[in-house]
């Protein structure tokens, strides 16, 4: 719904907000242009100024100062620019007619009154936009306090966040006094500008003095000033007319009295304050920032709408849909990488045919009541550490509020990844909340892997006969990769009996990608219906992607990296993986891996900028294919970036395996464990069991174990 209220007024305002930010970007310029040709103003009084502009311009009419310190003198004969310093003429005074052009549209789009009310619209949705704008970003973010932490996301997206959180102060400002002075100028709020102060019933008689004798304007500063009329000559019933930032009122040109001085009331210092506020003078040389920040508007358009493009063909946006109030199926999805939701699709339409009134949503937006459902079916990813996938946040805690009929039957088919210690783990908790909630299961828990497009159509023939229905699922859609890679380096490590590791530098084409070692690549082989993935060993400073791949036996995608040739492109798509960092702060960092597990390791410790004391601990099979990452990992044990590499190899003449290195270090690492350090392990299950035993060994006289560091975060797995 929120996401509507901001894609919709954004879309329908585009080119009006753009027009607007446009011109106003140029206005904001116009403070300063102005004052580079007004020059310096140096502290003197009005009464200075009118004698001097008097004795450079016969017939002087009227002096009237911008807020940039412009004077500008208006005779009979026109409009002269006036120094500050000494009152000389400096030149004819021509308002700009670009700038002129500018304000026109900027306040009325050229339109006259139905323009003054389209721009005042704009103001509204501007106001509107940046607020909504920012609650979503504050939930995609996973809350108020993170929304100043880096954004993530594909490229399009990180740029409208960024760019939005930055122009997000100048929007509301915009957004605030543009519509006030719409109200203004409809009336709508009284700006009090046309009160006039009375003209005095009385005045001196005899002989006018000059200004410089005027007590009335030598009292008020130059910088004060904002016009003044001069009386007519030889008018002896006329008075110098004074307006300041302050108030207006009479200057008796014989005595020099002030007279029927009228301060500005409240609701007129609030249209000067909102006037400069909203025009940059406030700024001073700094409005053209404004100006800048108007001009990130067409990058926010334009990003904003290829999201909103985007999202209305992503697969979130089922083809045939019930409303929440009339369907009698629901079906909700918990889906990170879109993945889950290609299935769902699929499943909806074959319930559609089937004749159910089907309702699609995600969890974490679906209704809270659904009065006409007879089934809930829930397909759900997993991420994290078992935990829920971005579009099913908060959805165990809002299952009791979840109201359904009391007949209506449920059904969880979890998607993950056996590689995961907790499969499925969130569908379990989703399967288990369900029944708490008093709801009964058409069909027990089943848990798949996207890869295994077959146990899918077990689960839906199992539904299917549940429903009494036959069910005729078509192909699911692969998800779209959303990255082309180039093969820039290629480094093999083999040797006679070992398993060729291979390390892989690709570089990403026609855009910029925002990672960390330990995040994932998952790369889509031609003609595999599901990607694999491979932890990455370099970080978006290194401008390239890095990963080392492990030829597995019969493995289709190791096979396919393996025989890649420099310049080859692959398509593939990141994926984050908070669960596989190491915690911030300056605690000692164990790693742990073997064969292509030190890809992520190797990236940890290139990245190590602190200095934090860092172990890097690898097993490999045969010596003769060396290290990945040597020279990476050499490099930063000669700058202090890595403290320690212990190696091994399981077929080298002293066979032995990674966590026998870590029996011989166990001093040395109970000491760095007592002190905070925290393990990260990566490679496959058996080395990361005999790996924990051993740290478990290691622990057992500090009181602690694995589990208990698992718990505080301090021990990570990345296993396959
Ligand atoms: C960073 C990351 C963490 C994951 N964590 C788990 C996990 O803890 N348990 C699990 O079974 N699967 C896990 N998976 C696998 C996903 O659940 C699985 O690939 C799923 O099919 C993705 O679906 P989606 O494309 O709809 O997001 C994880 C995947 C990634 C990329």
């Amino acid at each position: 719904m929120l996401r509507r209220l901001h894609a919709w007024p954004g879309i329908a305002l585009a080119i009006l907000l753009l027009a607007v930010a446009g011109s106003g970007a140029l206005l904001a310029t116009q403070p300063l242009a102005e004052r580079l040709v007004a020059g310096a103003e140096p502290a003197r009084s009005v009464a200075q100024i009118a004698d001097q502009a008097s004795h450079a311009v016969p017939g002087i009419e009227r002096l009237e100062r911008h807020a940039s310190g412009l004077l500008i003198a208006y005779a009979e004969q026109g409009a002269v620019r006036i120094s500050p310093l000494d009152g000389t003429v400096l030149g004819a005074y021509e308002p700009s007619p670009l700038y002129r052009l500018s304000r026109d549209l900027h306040r009325a789009l050229l339109m006259g009154e139905p323009g003054h009310a389209l721009v005042g619209i704009g103001a509204l949705g501007m106001l509107l936009l940046g607020v909504s704008g920012l609650v979503l970003l504050a939930r995609r973010q996973g809350g108020w306090r993170k929304l100043a932490s880096p954004v993530r996301g594909d490229t399009v997206s990180r740029w409208h966040n960024r760019v939005g959180r930055a122009l997000l102060p100048v929007a509301l400002l915009f957004g605030v006094s543009g519509a006030y002075l719409s109200a203004e100028h409809f009336e709508l709020i009284a700006a009090d500008q046309d009160r006039e102060p009375a003209f005095p019933t009385s005045l001196a008689q005899g002989a006018a003095a000059p200004p410089t004798e005027l007590e009335g304007l030598l009292r008020v500063p130059l910088g004060q000033l904002r016009e003044l009329e001069f009386p007519l000559p030889g008018d002896t019933q006329g008075a110098y007319t004074l307006r300041t930032a302050d108030g207006d009122g009479y200057v008796d040109p014989v005595s020099g009295e002030l007279l029927g001085y009228l301060p500005h009331s409240p609701a007129r210092r609030l249209h000067e304050f909102i006037y400069r506020l909203h025009s940059g003078e406030l700024l001073g040389a700094a409005s053209p920032l404004l100006g800048l920040a108007a001009l990130g508007m067409p990058l926010l358009g334009f990003t904003g709408a290829l999201l909103f493009l985007r999202r209305r063909h992503s697969p979130a946006s089922p083809v045939t849909q019930a409303s929440a109030e009339s369907a009698d199926c629901v079906l909700l999805v918990g889906s990170e990488t879109n993945g889950t939701w290609a299935f769902a699709q699929a499943l909806q339409a074959a319930l559609t045919t089937s004749g159910r009134r089907v309702h699609g949503a995600t969890l974490k937006q679906g209704a809270r009541e659904y009065p006409a459902a007879r089934e809930l079916l829930v397909l759900t990813a997993t991420y994290g550490d078992g935990d829920a996938p971005q579009s099913a946040t908060g959805f165990l805690d809002r299952i009791e509020h979840l109201r359904l009929p009391e007949d209506a039957r449920f059904a969880v088919l979890g998607f993950g990844d056996r590689r995961f210690p907790r499969f499925c783990q969130f569908a379990v908790d989703v399967d288990n909340a369900l029944a708490e909630r008093g709801l009964t299961r058409l069909l027990p828990r089943r848990d798949m892997e996207a890869t295994h497009p077959q146990d899918f159509a077990t689960w839906t023939g199992e539904l299917g006969d549940a429903l009494g229905v036959s069910l005729a699922v078509g192909d699911v859609d692969r998800p779209r990769p959303q990255l082309h890679l180039r093969l820039m380096e290629r480094q093999l490590h083999a040797a006679p009996g070992d398993v060729p590791l291979v390390v892989l530098r690709f570089a990403a084409l026609g855009q910029a990608t925002h990672h960390q070692p330990g995040d994932l690549l998952a790369v889509y082989p031609p003609g595999l219906h599901a990607p694999r993935q491979y932890s990455l060993a370099s970080d978006s400073r290194d401008g390239l992607l890095d990963i080392c791949v492990r030829l597995r036996p019969g493995g289709l995608c190791s096979g396919y990296l393996h025989s890649l040739r420099l310049g080859d492109t692959i398509e593939a798509t990141l994926q984050p993986h908070r669960a596989f960092q190491p915690q911030p702060g300056d605690a000692p960092l164990i790693l742990v891996g073997a064969g292509s597990g030190i890809g992520p390791l190797a990236g940890f410790t290139r990245h190590n900028s602190r200095g934090r004391p860092l172990y890097l601990y690898w097993g490999g099979r045969i010596p003769q294919s060396g290290v990945p990452f040597q020279h990476d990992l050499d490099q930063a044990l000669a700058d202090g970036r890595l403290s320690l590499l212990r190696t091994v190899f399981s077929a080298g003449r002293q066979p032995a395996y990674v966590q026998e290195r870590l029996y011989e270090d166990a001093a040395q690492l109970r000491q760095l464990l007592e002190a905070g350090a925290q393990v990260l392990v990566c490679g496959g299950r058996d080395m990361a069991k005999g790996v924990q035993r051993a740290f478990d060994e290691l622990l057992a006289p500090l009181a602690s174990s694995v589990e208990q560091l698992r718990t505080e975060g301090r021990y990570r797995e990345d296993l396959f």
